[in-house]
């Protein structure tokens, strides 16, 4: 394949480069709610999903109108301020968001510490407004940590990137969605393309369209087009020939749980790119909040899989949500929303404390344990 081979590029996205609000809170006089970018409607349309209950938030979140590890945190300690706000049982909130997916350990962290925040303010004494006031508190500091964790993974995988690959362009290839779709801030794996986007250093980011929900299709796409970045999309299946032509400096994904041995629960998908870049020697690098490292699960095989209906794989929706049959009507279909990377496959992990690599238990473990110690002193 020629080296600059014409792929076609999508025009620059006629709108601003800065992102609509992915999710924010907001007081209108008819009560407290969440308000959400629905980004199943995305590309096509920049539509809002106002919530004005946990239920509402967990369907939601169970239906990926708002979706990604960082975000679903984020959400899940909205969501607990929401019920704690307008009067409704904050445990039973709590448990129902912690529960909606159950890979991403993002979500039922965010759930649980906005949950604690609401538990110690009423047990300090606090009315159950000031305890309500408390937990919007907690839920905004947590928005605003993953918002610099953002910024400073990109600023460790820039970093990361240059002494990789040393000179030239980076051509980097990408999985599903980690832009600021996900995040409090650009995101995890592509605010690193980001940044070597703005350094003048991304030569090609290989959108892989990511089926069956086609994240990469709809959303990075969206948000690289945005940005005008020099983006080309492919088919997930086309990815090998590109590892095989020599196309691909270095892959960069994201994370929904990282087990304590430093194996990588990711969009499925994830793990054939990692084999692809073992065979290749291709740098495999997993970009990732502390907030998703999850020092309680041993190891990738203790992650559970979430497995999502059938019709996902067997049907297309259309503009405005229309199922259109692929498949003949019956069949059935295998559906894990994600898959796990072994610590062996994966060449760094970069974090917002820094970079693992080798990928280790005991490198995980220390890079944790010094972030903890930065954070309390
Ligand atoms: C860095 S979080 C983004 C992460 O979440 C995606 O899953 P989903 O779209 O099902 O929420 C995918 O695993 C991305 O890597």
């Amino acid at each position: 394949m020629a080296e600059e081979s014409p792929v076609p590029q999508a025009p620059p996205s006629p709108r601003s480069e800065q992102s609509p609000s992915v999710l924010r809170w907001s007081e209108p006089p008819e009560g407290p709610v969440v308000v959400l970018l629905d980004q199943r409607r995305l590309p096509e349309e920049e539509a809002e999903l106002v919530c004005t209950d946990a239920p509402a938030l967990v369907e939601a979140i169970r239906s990926l109108a708002v979706r990604g590890a960082p975000l679903l945190g984020i959400a899940g300690a909205y969501g607990v301020a929401l019920a704690a706000a307008r009067g409704f049982d904050v445990d039973e909130a709590a448990d129902a968001l912690a529960s909606a997916r159950p890979t991403a350990v993002n979500l039922a962290r965010g759930a649980r510490r906005a949950q604690r925040a609401f538990r110690a303010a009423r047990a300090a004494g606090a009315d159950r407004a000031a305890a309500a006031g408390a937990t919007l508190a907690e839920a905004r500091a947590l928005h605003a940590e993953d918002a610099a964790a953002s910024a400073a993974m990109a600023a460790h995988g820039a970093k990361l990137l240059d002494g990789l690959l040393p000179g030239g362009g980076h051509r980097l290839l990408t999985h599903c969605n980690t832009g600021a779709l996900v995040s409090g801030g650009e995101g995890t794996a592509f605010a690193v393309a980001l940044a070597a986007h703005r350094a003048g250093r991304l030569r090609r980011l290989w959108v892989d369209e990511t089926r069956p929900l086609w994240q990469g299709a709809r959303l990075t796409a969206w948000e690289a087009a945005r940005r005008q970045m020099a983006y080309t999309l492919l088919a997930d299946n086309a990815a090998g020939s590109l590892f095989a032509a020599g196309e691909v400096d270095a892959v960069l994904i994201g994370a929904d749980r990282i087990a304590a041995d430093g194996a990588v629960a990711n969009k499925v998908g994830s793990y054939p790119l990692a084999v692809l870049a073992h065979h290749h020697r291709v740098p495999f690098v997993v970009v990732a909040p502390l907030s998703t490292v999850d020092l309680a699960t041993e190891n990738g095989a203790a992650i559970e899989v979430e497995q999502r209906a059938g019709h996902e794989v067997t049907e297309v929706r259309g503009r405005g949500g229309l199922a259109v049959p692929l498949a003949p009507l019956g069949t059935r279909a295998y559906n894990p929303a994600f898959d796990v990377t072994p610590p062996g496959l994966i060449s760094a992990i970069v974090t917002e404390a820094g970079v693992v690599t080798p990928v280790t238990a005991e490198g995980l473990a220390a890079l944790c344990a010094s972030s903890r110690q930065a954070t309390m002193s």
